[in-house]
């Protein structure tokens, strides 16, 4: 049975929280816990390692500690440091074969029911699958499609293509002829199918190759992002060609201690802040050079009209990437103008997870911004366009769906009003909420500990953050 712990349960709703407006500018130093993404990767590629791995700067919130309970329930040890609980020594099951006959819970974390079914192509027996109810609306089916090429049965007990199911391990792995197994998925509504793939192809004998048969193919950083952890593991993955991957065979073993970065999708709120409440907001602890898709942040908020600085320098200067060593992590500092220039159109197809915050800012620009590429947001926590939609207008601002994003207008200020405002148990509706409340009086929250997917306490760091001012 899956272990039955906080991590297990959505959240406790309580009342609506109020959220507060900035009433002063900002003078603010924010430290952004550990990145899901990153830390969540590690997790997998210790799991599938053989020597102990030590995890600094682990983001301990729901959705990594349902990937340990995923892991502990496969077989393999998580420990946290007694007077430490972001760091973690993961211990991989000593002969290298996952604990079948188990149950895996999923919540609502898309890592854990991506990245985790792979690896009971190494499992001594089938693992059951299941997570939130929200989640079995989450897409599913291109990731299985993909087990099945590589030998796996899979068997749906709800509805096909979504949670929840059984996967089987293969009795035989590879081909057996010395050629990478061929497996093509169409990763269009969402890139962790692929990413999910790669991290468990270096253990198939002779290796896969892998094809993206869709169109579009979204959060490319984070497909890098993989490849660059497959590799730093000891792996050998490349991308010959834009939506093809080869994986060889390799064992993996991540260094004996990994640090995780900050989340820098998290940091989005509070640095955009700084251009909502105008004043300054810093993030120590910057990487100058990152495969997240927070990496564009920096750009983004220059482009709506914040001054951007990395320890001191200025944006433009910090965008070359030439002058800093690759293990440079400084202090981006972000200040607000006297208004927000509205975007026109965005391409956010390369960093999706950031929308919600994109859409706050953009809310409260003085000209129109068109999000778009970000058609697969319908597949996230919820249906990320549509609830954005019906939450601007809440507040008297005016938006529009797209076919692949969404159209923000936006309107005088006295026009805006406050709300009681929905957050459909997806933590960036309940951050995107308080980036409005800030200069919205009246805005109230339901739900806000949705925010513990990804972020420990963040009405705490909020409330922290504008007691900093002026
Ligand atoms: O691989 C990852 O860690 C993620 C990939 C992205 O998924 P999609 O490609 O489904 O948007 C992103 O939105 C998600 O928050 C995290
Ligand atoms: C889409 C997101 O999460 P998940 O990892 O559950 O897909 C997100 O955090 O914005």
């Amino acid at each position: 049975m899956g272990r039955m712990n906080e991590a297990n349960q959505a959240h406790v709703v309580a009342d609506p929280w109020p959220a507060p407006v900035a009433t002063a500018p900002l003078d603010a130093t924010v430290t952004i816990p550990g990145s899901k993404s990153l830390s969540n990767r590690y997790l997998i590629l210790a799991a599938l390692g053989s020597d102990p791995v030590r995890i600094r700067g682990l983001l301990r919130s729901r959705d990594t500690d349902l990937m340990m309970g995923a892991l502990r329930a496969l077989g393999v040890t998580c420990e946290e440091d007694t007077d430490e609980p972001t760091t973690v020594t993961v211990t991989p099951p000593k002969d290298g074969v996952f604990s079948g006959n188990s149950e895996v819970f999923c919540g609502l974390a898309g890592t854990v029911m991506r990245f985790v079914p792979p690896l009971v192509l190494f499992a001594d027996g089938p693992v059951r699958f299941d997570g939130d109810e929200q989640a079995y609306a989450r897409p599913m089916e291109p990731l299985l499609f993909g087990l099945k090429q590589l030998g796996a049965r899979v068997e749906y007990h709800g509805e096909r293509g979504h949670l929840p199911f059984t996967v089987t391990p293969p009795e035989h792995l590879g081909t057996g002829d010395g050629k990478p197994v061929k497996v093509r998925v169409d990763s269009s509504s969402s890139s962790q199918f692929v990413s999910g793939l790669l991290l468990a192809a270096s253990r198939i004998p002779d290796g896969v190759l892998l094809r993206h048969t869709g169109t579009t193919l979204p959060s490319l950083p984070h497909i890098r992002m993989t490849m660059e952890d497959i590799n730093v593991a000891g792996g050998d993955v490349t991308m010959p060609e834009r939506g093809r991957w080869l994986v060889q065979p390799r064992a993996l073993g991540l260094p004996g201690t990994v640090t995780v970065e900050p989340d820098l999708s998290n940091a989005a709120p509070f640095l955009g802040a700084a251009l909502i409440a105008g004043g300054v907001v810093r993030v120590p602890n910057w990487p100058a050079h990152t495969t997240q898709p927070g990496g564009l942040l920096p750009s983004m908020l220059h482009k709506f009209g914040a001054t951007v600085t990395l320890d001191g320098d200025p944006f433009d200067e910090v965008n070359d990437c030439e002058m800093f060593d690759d293990d440079f992590n400084g202090t981006l500092a972000v200040t607000g103008g006297t208004s927000i220039r509205g975007l026109g159109e965005l391409d956010l197809s390369a960093a999706g997870e950031i929308a919600p915050s994109v859409a706050a800012i953009a809310t409260l620009a003085n000209s129109p911004t068109e999000l778009i590429g970000i058609g697969h947001l319908r597949g996230h926590e919820t249906n990320r366009l549509a609830a954005l939609v019906t939450e601007i207008e809440r507040v008297g601002a005016r938006a529009e769906e797209l076919d692949n994003g969404i159209a923000i207008e936006p309107v005088a200020d006295d026009a805006l009003h406050g709300a009681v405002m929905e957050s459909y148990a997806d933590h960036r509706m309940a951050t995107f909420a308080a980036m409005l409340g800030l200069r919205i009086p009246g805005i109230e929250i339901k739900d806000v500990l949705t925010t513990r997917k990804t972020i420990p306490d963040f009405t705490g760091m909020w409330t922290a953050m504008l007691a900093q001012h002026e």
